[in-house]
């Protein structure tokens, strides 16, 4: 197998936003280390999305599924790089033919962050308090435990956001903790995590994947290195749950699973857009069972809705 080189660098994928590069600068130390190579036997190679070049409207009225994905993953089929680096969490749970998704870095801190400058905690929110998002499943999940609560549509860049706090569009906004973490940012803002309990986070949220073409054994051999064996255990649960409600990103659907010691425990939810209802429930059993407790899971949260329970799905 030829290594990348300096004169002939493996070239890594991503898009250009803030949390973006540290995320394949995160990949690209990791290989490097891994592999005893020079930071520049790998090239960063920024790609713009669909997800990236429309702002002004909310994800889910332009629609598809790998909104962030489908020109990275482009230019990988093409040839003109060699992985690429993902947020899990808006990967559709299948990938085009001849690209597979096998390699997890170890991942972050899964929860949601809640981040105010007026309020210490999602407790001490007063009931007209305006709370900024536009994430679906985080509406669904505010509006489950808080009817009636107030809620504007939050979108952009943490800096974006953060702005928006305080000239008091909202109340607090809430962000993945990860990303906060990755960009260092945790101890910069008002933001505190919110326990599982409260808000079960998005399928895979906190986690990295990275895609290649399914026939680079070269490559293949490369990213083994970097595997994390039990984010990869935790993300076929997930995942699989995710795939049997054919869910997106952009739908209220919540899953995490964690490991304790040879098992694995994954939970779940799903939830009425306006969430007027949450269908709950949680599976427990041998790590390499991952994948059927998901599916399992996700068919009794399924038997348990009503005809019009996913109307959210074509509104
Ligand atoms: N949907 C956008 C998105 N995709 C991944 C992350 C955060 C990092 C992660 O979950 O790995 C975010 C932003 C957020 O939800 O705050």
């Amino acid at each position: 197998m030829t290594s990348p080189s300096p004169s002939a660098p493996l070239k890594i994928g991503t898009r250009g936003s803030p949390l973006a590069l540290a995320q394949a600068h995160e990949t690209r130390e990791r290989l490097a280390a891994a592999h005893g190579l020079p930071d520049d036997a790998f090239e960063i190679v920024v790609i713009k999305t669909t997800g990236d070049r429309v702002l002004d409207r909310p994800l889910k009225e332009i629609g598809g599924k790998g909104l962030f994905t489908k020109e990275i993953e482009e230019a990988m089929l093409r040839g003109d790089i060699h992985i690429a680096v993902h947020s899990m969490k808006d990967m559709p749970v299948e990938q085009p033919a001849g690209l597979l998704l096998d390699c997890y870095l170890p991942r972050e801190d899964p929860r949601d962050a809640f981040v105010s400058f007026a309020h210490g905690a999602l407790a001490d929110l007063p009931p007209d308090a305006v709370l900024g998002t536009s994430s679906l499943r985080r509406r669904a999940q505010l509006l489950h435990r808080r009817p009636g609560q107030p809620i504007v549509e939050f979108r952009g860049n943490v800096q974006t956001r953060m702005k928006k706090l305080q000239d008091n569009v909202a109340a607090c906004t809430f962000l993945a903790t990860a990303g906060l973490n990755r960009l260092g940012m945790m101890d910069k803002i008002p933001a505190t995590p919110i326990d599982t309990d409260d808000m079960l986070p998005a399928v895979a949220q906190g986690a990295i994947g990275i895609e290649r073409r399914a026939d680079d054994d070269a490559t293949a051999t490369l990213l083994q290195a970097i595997h994390d064996t039990p984010t990869g255990q935790r993300l076929a649960a997930e995942r699989a749950f995710l795939a049997a409600l054919d869910g997106s990103c952009e739908t209220p659907i919540a899953g995490l699973a964690t490991l304790d010691g040879d098992t694995l425990t994954l939970r779940g939810e799903i939830l009425r857009t306006d969430g007027s209802e949450c269908l709950a429930g949680a599976r427990t059993g041998p790590i390499a069972d991952g994948a059927d407790m998901g599916r399992a899971l996700a068919s009794e949260l399924l038997s348990q809705a009503s005809d019009d329970f996913f109307d959210w799905k074509s509104a």
